[in-house]
């Protein structure tokens, strides 16, 4: 620093959310988890959903899928579970998760929300989905078989116009309303083949952390293909 030169502002802490249904967690979301960590320099908070919004019931109960991310993330660094949606009744809209967000920090800190391309490029289903925009950035994963390239549905081409950033920094010089694609390696894990594969009696475990599969062993979960209501499936929180 020169004689007379101030102390650089240290940029704004950006808060970001991971959220999914998690049902189970696997490796797949974890490595995103992790990319997103490191490019991003700041902590993950991964959000299992109570009542995942356009989708079926999970098989595994919000407390089971909780628990399971919780035997995930242990011992990795920046990564940590939020259980904000699971006290909440109803299904889990991101936009009351973002309000409350908003009003536990205040508009100024800047907001992200992680997804995969998946989700993202339905992001028009979502609920008051246009409003997304004015409470969060958002930062979206590359996945196997869901181009971000290709053809955008016409209503979220229009609203990504002038959003997309070329640099992780540009998610902390604004609150909310950047779209930043994180190109990390892509992995296939899902977790409906997961439990797929589990009711099949198929090779599974190698596809999430060792306590998770433990877990699912312990607790006898997906052996129905994980349909809630089967007869392997605990009760609805
Ligand atoms: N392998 C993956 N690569 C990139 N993103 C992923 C991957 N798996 C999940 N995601 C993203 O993580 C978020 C939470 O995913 P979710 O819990 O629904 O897992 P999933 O494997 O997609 O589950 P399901 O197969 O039950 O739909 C979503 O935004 C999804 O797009
Ligand atoms: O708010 C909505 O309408 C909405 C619709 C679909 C998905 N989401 C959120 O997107 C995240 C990933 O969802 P899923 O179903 O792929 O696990 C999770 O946090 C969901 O609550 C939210």
């Amino acid at each position: 620093m020169t004689p007379g030169s101030q102390p650089p502002v240290p940029s704004p802490r950006l808060l970001v959310y991971y959220g999914g249904t998690f049902d189970p967690v696997h490796d797949g979301h974890l490595s995103i988890a992790r990319a997103a960590r490191d490019v991003l320099e700041t902590d993950i908070r991964m959000m299992p959903a109570a009542d995942p919004p356009h989708r079926a019931p999970p098989g595994a109960t919000a407390d089971q899928r909780a628990g399971m991310l919780d035997l995930a993330v242990a011992g990795e660094r920046g990564l940590c579970v939020d259980r904000r949606e699971l006290h909440r009744a109803g299904r889990s809209y991101s936009i009351d998760t973002l309000l409350g967000l908003r009003a536990e920090f205040g508009t100024r800190v800047p907001i992200a929300l992680l997804v995969g391309a998946d989700s993202f490029v339905d992001l028009p289903d979502w609920h008051r989905w246009r409003e997304l925009f004015e409470h969060a950035h958002f930062v979206v994963a590359e996945r196997p078989g869901s181009p971000l390239d290709g053809d955008l549905r016409p209503e979220l081409a229009a609203a990504l116009a002038g959003r997309w950033c070329r640099s992780p920094g540009q998610l902390r010089d604004a609150p909310a309303g950047r779209v930043l694609r994180l190109r990390q390696p892509l992995h296939g894990e899902s977790a409906t083949a997961i439990r797929a594969r589990i009711a099949a009696g198929e090779p599974w475990r190698d596809d999430v952390p060792p306590a998770v599969a433990d877990y699912i062993e312990h607790h006898r979960l997906y052996l129905n293909g994980g349909e809630a209501g089967g007869p392997d499936a605990p009760p609805r929180l």
